[in-house]
């Protein structure tokens, strides 16, 4: 059996590195290609290096020179850096795994569009943990339909550009979405000053950043003399890079397609 080669960007990041050191350590994976920015640390280096172990790749900003050596780009970086990705793949047939959040609804579309040429997976979280915590809060939702004000909690280390997360806004989509409702028009993003009773049709988030907190969430379903709460916390990203790796193995040999981990993990 061919072994898949994976092509890592945002190599100096720290789910780069965490990605390198998982297909370094994967029987059934080589690492085809390293990038990064133009300027990054990174560049230059041996990607093995990077993680204490041995490789032959060394990191480059080259992207486009450097497909030809990848079945499968995994990115997480930043949106706009993410598209300028996602465009190059598109021109050279290689497909995605995209882990970077904080797209706007353009950025969301323009991936929508691309995997109409290329398969793509595009997840704000790669973990089984939290993919299970999806469904979990689909039935919640369903049965505490009434009476309960549901409020999204989640904290990331200092690091962390974007908010509220990636992983919180999409509990927040499939907890209105199971309750007949449009998150857009129903979330309420932080509180301050006099803000009058709670709207019983909205979903509230709150987000903490603080030292090296690897990523907390939490979505409550408050009700009067009761309170429901899911949570999941991650103490380490290799549960984000395995599920990468997943994805990876999951779009080898497909010709186009959106998916997200749902599809990979068979959530459906
Ligand atoms: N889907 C998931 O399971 C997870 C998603 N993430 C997301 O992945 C992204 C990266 O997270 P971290 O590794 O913690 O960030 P980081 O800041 O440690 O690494 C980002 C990497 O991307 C590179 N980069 C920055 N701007 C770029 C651009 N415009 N074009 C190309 N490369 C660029 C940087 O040089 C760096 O190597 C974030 O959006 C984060 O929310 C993080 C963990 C899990
Ligand atoms: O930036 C991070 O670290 C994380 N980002 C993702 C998100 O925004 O949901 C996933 C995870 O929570 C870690």
């Amino acid at each position: 059996m061919n072994k898949a080669r994976i092509g890592i960007v945002g190599a100096g990041g720290r789910m780069g590195r965490m990605l390198i050191e998982a297909v370094l350590k994967d029987a059934g994976a080589v690492l085809g290609a390293a990038f990064d920015v133009p300027g990054s640390p990174a560049i230059g280096s041996n990607a093995g290096v990077l993680v204490g172990l041995p490789s032959d790749v060394v990191v480059s900003d080259d992207i486009a020179g450097g497909l030809a050596q990848v079945d499968c780009l995994i990115d997480f970086t930043r949106p706009e850096g993410t598209l300028a990705h996602l465009e190059l793949c598109r021109q050279a047939g290689v497909g995605m795994v995209i882990g970077t959040t904080g797209f706007d609804a353009a950025g969301k579309a323009a991936i929508a569009a691309a995997a109409r040429d290329v398969p793509v997976v595009f997840a704000a979280n790669m973990s089984v943990g939290v993919n299970l915590v999806f469904k979990l809060l689909d039935t919640a939702a369903r049965i505490l339909n009434e009476g309960y004000d549901v409020e999204i909690f989640e904290a990331h280390h200092r690091m962390k550009v974007d908010a509220p997360s990636g992983t919180a806004l999409r509990m927040g989509e499939v907890v209105a979405s199971a309750l007949g409702r449009d998150l857009a028009d129903c979330a309420v993003y932080g509180r301050e000053g006099v803000t009058g009773e709670r709207d019983p049709s909205t979903i509230g988030f709150a987000t903490v950043r603080g030292g090296d907190i690897v990523g907390d969430h939490t979505v409550m379903f408050c009700a009067l003399g009761e309170r429901v709460e899911i949570s999941h916390k991650a103490s380490s990203r290799v549960p984000y890079a395995q599920g990468s790796l997943r994805a990876a193995r999951f779009i080898a040999g497909r010709k186009n397609g959106l998916f997200d981990m749902q599809d990979v993990l068979g959530l459906r």
